[in-house]
């Protein structure tokens, strides 16, 4: 491996997407041929110190993970113009257009596969003492062997103690503690994989709101304020009713999760 990379090392694509920063094209390293994805961060995007504190906390958490179900981060590098982050290319793009072409929801057969993906993924970082805080399925994209990557750690903070951040993640799969301000630790994320799998199984998220009123949605949270259809099997809503627990402390662990009749006996 090169010891710096610049962008004459590799040869661009086409433009895979567009982030909330910058830009992902396809690219292949010259010299080896191997395919990646490189997200280019033009410095001009980059407005405030949160911004950079935010980008080179990404990049130190990312770059240390490797599992098969959160996406490569190979390494980074910047010139005057950009940053860019050179990252596994997922070779099925985005899981939530995956998604809305199956109508917006799976079997429970198929949320179970997904969700045990996700599950070994938190397992991981667990043991890395990482905290994700935005899982959800616009973070989340699809290898060519539909391999669940989840992407994106623009939120993901170390789990060294209790923390206190300001407004994070996204208003629908907001947690309780994060709704009230107070402090929140590795809990949160169990309480993403719960909002994450009632969306995989009834295609919306249990606390939505109208117009996207964060008041509404705040209340509904705090108040535990949702409903399972009928249509959802029993395992399936007794493994999502015990992460929506309002106490962190109280939501079933991953360990737990793994085990639910739900995950080990899919359907
Ligand atoms: C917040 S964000 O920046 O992540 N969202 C913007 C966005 C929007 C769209 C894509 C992608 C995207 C990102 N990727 C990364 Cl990072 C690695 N591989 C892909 C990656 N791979 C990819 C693979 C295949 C396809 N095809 C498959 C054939 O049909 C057309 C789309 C698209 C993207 N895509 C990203």
């Amino acid at each position: 491996m090169a010891e710096y990379w610049t962008l004459d090392d590799f040869e661009i694509g086409r433009l895979l997407g567009r982030g909330k920063f910058g830009q992902v094209w396809l690219a292949r390293e010259r010299k080896s041929g191997f395919v990646v994805a490189l997200k280019i961060i033009p410095i001009k995007e980059i407005q405030s110190a949160e911004t950079v504190r935010q980008i080179r906390r990404e990049i130190e958490i990312h770059s240390n993970l490797k599992h098969d179900n959160i996406l490569r981060m190979y390494g980074h590098f910047y010139d005057r113009d950009s940053i860019y982050l050179i990252l596994e290319y997922a070779g099925k793009g985005e899981f939530f257009r995956f998604l809305s072409e199956k109508g917006g929801r799976f079997s429970e057969e198929e949320a179970a596969a997904y969700i045990r993906q996700v599950i070994s993924a938190l397992v991981y970082m667990r043991e890395h003492s990482v905290i994700h805080r935005d899982i959800k399925p616009e973070n989340l994209l699809l290898g060519c062997d539909d391999q669940l990557k989840i992407a994106d750690f623009g939120w993901a903070v170390h789990n060294a103690d209790k923390r206190r951040m300001t407004f994070c993640g996204t208003m629908e799969y907001l947690a309780p503690e994060m709704v009230n301000n107070e402090m929140h630790n590795g809990s949160i994320d169990l309480w993403c994989l719960g909002i994450l799998t009632y969306e995989f199984l009834i295609g919306k998220t249990p606390f939505e709101s109208k117009n996207r009123n964060m008041r509404e949605a705040y209340k509904k949270i705090s108040s535990l304020k949702y409903s399972i259809p009928e249509t959802v099997g029993s395992n399936a809503s007794d493994f999502i009713s015990r992460l929506l627990v309002l106490n962190p402390g109280d939501r079933m662990d991953l360990g737990d999760a793994l085990r639910h009749p739900f995950i080990s006996r899919p359907g």
